[in-house]
């Protein structure tokens, strides 16, 4: 068993429930096992894909002081561009190799959360790219549907309420990112790494990956195997914080991205985190006498800035 399963979620879309179990299960023993699988069978087809790539494409060519003018280091809801080095996921290694664009759930400057300064609430920063918006936010809007249609499989799975996550993912704290990994040179890069190891913070990650290939993932084992594009996919992930909720009957798993020598990469996660008051409390089922709960309950807001705060050097210095 050294490679990731590959999950064909095209059940969950049917009418006819009795075929979400089978897909319920498959999705289970995934998230048990590696904590990593790929989907397939899911609604975002390759046009959509196609336009996001030229727009990523367009974006990170922009010149610099353009894509600085929505830097997300000058902004305390995380939104908008992240330059080289912005990001250090793996302590032990120099700052992430990559560039990226980060926006969110949009909430308006007047709306009543923002102009109280809730954390990570606030309006999309986005480039003025003509059709950029409209094409992010739509994104935006379908992949959150995408990640809800897999937790209320995850549901099923853990035997809890089928709408347990659908009620705590209105006005999530998602965050769609765009990411860009310039070529690695032998001769310069040393051992700076496109993403250092590290796990995702949120309950979720669905990402899209182009043919460039590079991410890797630690298999239970200890051993670093590669999870290679595969057309038309999404390769899915447990974050920390379904590790918390589920009290580690769900781990998040490691993962990295190798640059590849001489090629650009681009990829774009979808990291799905509930509503930001949400209370992360091991979840029924899943804490017994001889298993108690292990993670002292924590918001889902309080645990991502804690999150950013490790990785971001600006954050830190706000925290
Ligand atoms: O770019 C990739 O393939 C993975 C990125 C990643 O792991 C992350 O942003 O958390
Ligand atoms: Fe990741």
């Amino acid at each position: 068993m050294n490679s990731l399963p590959i999950i064909d979620i095209a059940p969950l879309y049917a009418d006819d429930a009795s075929a979400w179990p089978a897909v319920a299960e498959q999705i289970d023993r995934a998230c048990r096992d590696w904590g990593f699988f790929y989907i397939v069978g899911h609604p975002i087809g390759a046009e959509r894909i196609d336009a996001l790539l030229s727009a990523a494409k367009s974006f990170f060519a922009l010149p610099a002081e353009e894509k600085l003018r929505i830097d997300i280091t000058q902004t305390a809801h995380h939104r908008g561009y992240g330059a080289i080095a912005t990001e250090q996921l793996d302590p032990s290694k120099p700052s992430d190799l990559k560039e990226t664009f980060d926006m969110g759930f949009h909430m308006p400057a007047d709306h009543p959360e923002v102009l109280a300064g809730k954390p990570l609430r606030g309006p999309n920063r986005h480039p003025e790219i003509p059709g950029w918006e409209v094409l992010m936010e739509q994104h935006y809007s379908d992949m959150q549907d995408l990640a809800k249609t897999l937790l209320r499989a995850m549901a099923m799975a853990l035997e809890i309420e089928h709408d347990f996550f659908d009620a705590r993912f209105h006005e999530p704290i998602s965050v769609l990112r765009m990411i860009h990994y310039p070529p690695r040179h032998t001769a310069t890069s040393g051992d700076q790494q496109g993403a250092g190891a590290h796990t995702d913070y949120g309950c979720i990650t669905l990402l899209y990956q182009d043919d460039a290939g590079g991410l890797q993932v630690r298999a239970r084992d200890g051993e670093w195997i590669d999870a290679p594009p595969i057309a038309g996919s999404f390769v899915v992930n447990i974050g920390d914080m379904m590790a918390r909720w589920s009290n580690d009957r769900y781990t998040s798993t490691p993962h990295r991205v190798i640059s590849p020598l001489g090629v650009d990469r681009y990829s774009m996660p979808f990291f799905a985190e509930p509503h930001p008051d949400t209370l992360i409390d091991c979840l029924p089922n899943c804490s017994s006498a001889d298993d108690p709960a292990k993670y002292t309950p924590v918001t889902s807001a309080e645990y991502l800035l804690s999150r950013f705060a490790d990785t971001y050097a600006y954050r830190r210095e706000e925290a």
